[in-house]
């Protein structure tokens, strides 16, 4: 298939694959400030840029709401993801965080919203190499625009403003196939409320299976079942950098994360995150932590339910703990705060526990990507250790 705007941009081309004489690392070398072009891309003449300022309730909200009506469905078109407006605030203002980088595009006419995408400052490691890179997401163009080659000037708009900052690499996912993937990997789900899942087409009643049996398979206990368990508070920022740094310096691509942003991106925070740790009763180490995101999605054409509840696996580390069970206290966490259903990727050492555990996989693929950024052998999913949200 052509891909007519990305075989232009310096990311890997499904014809060097497999051509050793190319090494890790930049495709580009940095551009100097100088051939940085200085003015926005051109928009079509009844579109103008917008930059869209998350500290404001009103920008914050017409935000929400394009994405709510517009960002990315199921391949059914059962659910589309429904990110909450502090979840926004947060994944969009993390430390260090860029304004210039939340972009949209509104109708000179209506002044509208018509299309977003951000940018989020983030060091992450390749191999041993640890790069300043943009996280790249959020990319959403309203139903009625589709197809006008908006995409590409947007995606090229985000690169100039992070260029003109002296980034010069960037981390994305999507769920299509572009030029090249660093990994592929498969989501799983965990049944938390399978009544409401089967209900609303998000799983089927599997076969010679009753519902009353489908609730008892995925019935958990009332409350964690390892001793010292309990939600992350502040005071661990330390002990849960030092856990997760370690942790992550297994996989080839993970975030370098510092106690900076360990207490922006895992500190609990209402409907957005949730954070766990096991704080050994004997010698009060903390030896082990768990966390997901909160991400629900709209259903779509449901006379009973409007939204469903799910939590997406983040960062994990067990040291002590058995992963599986650590994330089982995690299914238990989630099911207590009533989330209908646990999303995973077969990231990190996630594959460990998702067939025990009861996940089931999922219809999709995602795809990671690295801009400006040559690895040169694809990762396997395990050798990742970078969760988007
Ligand atoms: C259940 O509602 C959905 C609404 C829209 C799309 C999908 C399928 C899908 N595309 N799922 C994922 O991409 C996914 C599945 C498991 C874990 N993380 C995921 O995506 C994350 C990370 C990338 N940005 C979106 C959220 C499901």
């Amino acid at each position: 298939k052509r891909h007519k705007f990305w075989e232009t941009q310096p990311v890997g081309q499904f014809k060097d694959i497999g051509d050793s004489s190319l090494s890790d690392g930049p495709i580009e070398p940095p551009t100097p400030l100088s051939e940085i072009k200085q003015e926005p891309y051109n928009l079509p003449s009844s579109y103008e840029w917008t930059t869209c300022d998350m500290d404001s309730e009103e920008t914050c909200m017409e935000v929400y709401n394009l994405l709510k009506n517009n960002y990315v469905e199921d391949d059914e078109n059962l659910f589309r993801f429904n990110y909450s407006k502090e979840f926004l605030g947060w994944a969009l203002r993390p430390p260090g965080y860029y304004p210039s980088w939340h972009i949209g595009v509104r109708a000179k006419a209506s002044k509208k919203l018509v299309a977003f995408i951000s940018g989020v400052p983030a060091r992450i490691r390749a191999r041993n190499d640890v790069v300043k890179m943009a996280e790249i997401n959020f990319l959403c163009v309203h139903k009625k625009l589709r197809s006008k080659r908006l995409a590409p000037v947007m995606i090229k708009e985000v690169t100039r403003r992070v260029h003109l900052e002296n980034i010069f690499q960037a981390a994305y996912t999507a769920g299509v196939v572009l030029p090249t993937p660093i990994t592929t990997c498969q989501y799983w789900h965990r049944s938390l409320n399978p009544k409401k899942l089967i209900d609303v087409g998000f799983s089927r009643l599997g076969a010679r299976m009753t519902m009353s049996r489908t609730i008892k398979l995925y019935k958990l206990p009332d409350s964690p079942a390892t001793p010292g368990f309990r939600k992350m508070e502040l005071r661990d920022v330390p002990s849960v950098t030092r856990l997760l740094r370690n942790y992550l310096s297994q996989f080839i691509v993970a975030p370098d994360f510092d106690e900076t942003d360990v207490e922006h991106w895992l500190l609990p925070k209402e409907s957005v995150v949730d954070s766990f740790l096991v704080e050994s009763p004997e010698t009060h180490e903390v030896t082990d932590f768990c966390s997901f995101y909160t991400l629900p999605s709209s259903i779509l054409g449901n006379q009973t339910y409007s939204t469903l509840k799910a939590a997406y696996s983040y960062y994990n580390v067990s040291t002590k703990t058995p992963l599986l069970q650590l994330m089982n206290d995690a299914l238990i966490v989630a099911k207590q705060r009533d989330f209908d259903v646990f999303n995973a990727l077969d990231v990190m050492e996630n594959e460990s526990f998702l067939k025990e555990l009861k996940f089931g996989p999922g219809d999709g693929q995602l795809h990671y990507y690295l801009y400006n950024y040559r690895i040169r052998d694809a990762l396997k999913p395990s050798e990742l250790g970078l969760v988007l949200l």
